[in-house]
């Protein structure tokens, strides 16, 4: 863990994110002003992140929610992940106001070049230099082992211009992750006018935005549930959601639904293609668009729905927060809560079974895995981060059922589920 003895300084704070790891973070005091000597605490240096002999970089963009800023990240990261970067590890930053100071929070990249190759620099100067008023950081050994950080402005025709260079110490972790402060402006949203106008900031760059706006502006608003119950079935890919939804609509007689709802299926491929902002907002809005059919078809029979707003936050927290699970949102956190405009279902079930029975289904099913199904199975953090996030959802929660029996049985537990909850169907 990063050493205690820097929180008392109210300066910016780098957290660094790689897959899996721990947030580790620490402080870039001003020039001049070194405020403690790393060298002198017995600390574990930040000149880590430096692999020798090589060289480390870090560039970063607003973190602040909008539409420029968030497809400028993506573009960086898409870069980052080709050519003269292959040999570089790549992990994400993010830099927020340390306690007491007011820095207006910034989401970018530390890129770790192990051979240092003068090739690597050139490329990231090329990169930033279209990009506006980015600056680049490096990063560099002084003469007694600490470290510096030189900001550089990058300038036309080649040209740099030397910013600030400041040293580098270790500060503490944060109590709370950095991200947990922005998940309700940047990714799980809270109200259908909150996801409404992140996708319509999107329509003169994404045209399926205002296709996805026109159907939305189209369902009535604040849609009530009809007197037949409503069903909600959660879980992670494979946990068995389309089995159980199909069999208990034939059970109930009930009406099957979806989110997101087959009519905005054909953009789907578009938005999951965008950064967080938009493709939740996305989602979010597939909601609201559900939420007026769940109404509709509440008043002539059962409904039972293959996920909802549960999906959507709990993907959302789970990609936004990095490493471990201790990591997430204290339970009873705002973000946890159903957002009041969205129609409420009466029960919703979370499937769940043991991780080695998830990955012989998948195999099982033996299709084509998306991005994220990969990601799922290569990172069992992000897997643990989800169902966590499920759990601690609230108002209404989520209700566990192990999905490791026979299709009958877990069939059997759901309707009994249901009963108790719903009375006679
Ligand atoms: N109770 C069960 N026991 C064994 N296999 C199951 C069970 N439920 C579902 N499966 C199989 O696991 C795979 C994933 O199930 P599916 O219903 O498609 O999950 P999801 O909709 O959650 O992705 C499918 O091949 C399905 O036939
Ligand atoms: N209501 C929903 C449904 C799915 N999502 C997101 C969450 C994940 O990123 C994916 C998971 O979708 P899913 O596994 O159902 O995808 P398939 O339908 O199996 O192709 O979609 C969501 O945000 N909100």
């Amino acid at each position: 863990a990063p050493p205690a003895g820097c929180s008392a300084q109210a300066r910016p704070c780098f957290a660094v994110e790689g897959p899996g790891s721990d947030l580790v973070c620490f402080t870039v005091s001003g020039s001049g002003g070194a405020a403690r000597d790393p060298g002198g605490s017995g600390s574990p240096e930040p000149r880590c992140f430096v692999p020798a002999p090589g060289r480390c970089y870090s560039l970063c963009v607003p973190a602040a929610p909008s539409v420029p800023a968030a497809r400028l990240h993506r573009r960086l990261q898409q870069a980052l992940r080709q050519g003269p970067f292959g040999s570089c590890r790549v992990l994400g930053l993010l830099r927020y106001s340390a306690p007491g100071a007011q820095a207006a929070p910034e989401k970018g990249f530390l890129i770790q070049d192990p051979q240092g190759s003068p090739e690597t620099e050139r490329a990231l100067e090329e990169l930033l230099r279209g990009q506006g008023e980015l600056p680049l950081g490096v990063y560099e050994a002084g003469e007694r082992g600490e470290l510096w950080q030189c900001l550089w402005a990058l300038r036309g025709a080649g040209g740099r211009e030397l910013l600030r260079r400041a040293r580098v110490v270790a500060a503490e972790e944060p109590p709370l992750h950095p991200a947990v402060a922005g998940l309700r402006h940047a990714a799980v949203f809270h109200s259908l006018e909150a996801a409404r106008s992140v996708v319509e900031q999107c329509t003169s760059l994404i045209p399926e935005a205002t296709a996805v706006l026109d159907l939305v502006d189209k369902c009535p608003k604040h849609s009530k549930k009809g007197d037949f119950p409503v069903i909600v079935i959660e879980g992670l890919d494979a946990t068995g959601k389309t089995t159980v939804t199909q069999s208990v609509k034939d059970s109930l007689n009930a009406l099957l639904l979806r989110s997101p709802p087959a009519c905005v299926s054909p953009w789907r491929k578009t938005f999951d293609d965008e950064p967080t902002l938009i493709r939740r907002a996305f989602y979010a809005l597939g909601n609201y668009i559900v939420a007026s059919e769940i109404a509709k078809a509440s008043t002539e029979s059962p409904v039972v729905v293959d996920r909802y707003w549960h999906s959507t936050a709990a993907y959302a927290i789970a990609t936004e927060i990095s490493g471990k699970v201790q990591n997430l949102p204290p339970t009873h956190h705002e973000v946890y809560q159903w957002p009041e405009d969205l129609l409420k279902p009466d029960l919703v079930l979370l499937l769940t079974v043991s991780p080695e029975e998830r990955i012989r289904r998948l195999q099982g099913r033996g299709l084509e895995k998306t991005e994220e199904e990969t990601e799922l199975e290569a990172n069992s953090l992000f897997r643990q981060k989800v169902e966590e996030s499920y759990k601690r959802m609230e108002n209404p929660g989520c209700q566990e059922v192990d999905a490791s029996p026979s299709r009958e049985e877990v069939l059997m537990t759901v309707l009994h589920l249901i009963k108790k909850h719903c009375g006679s169907l």
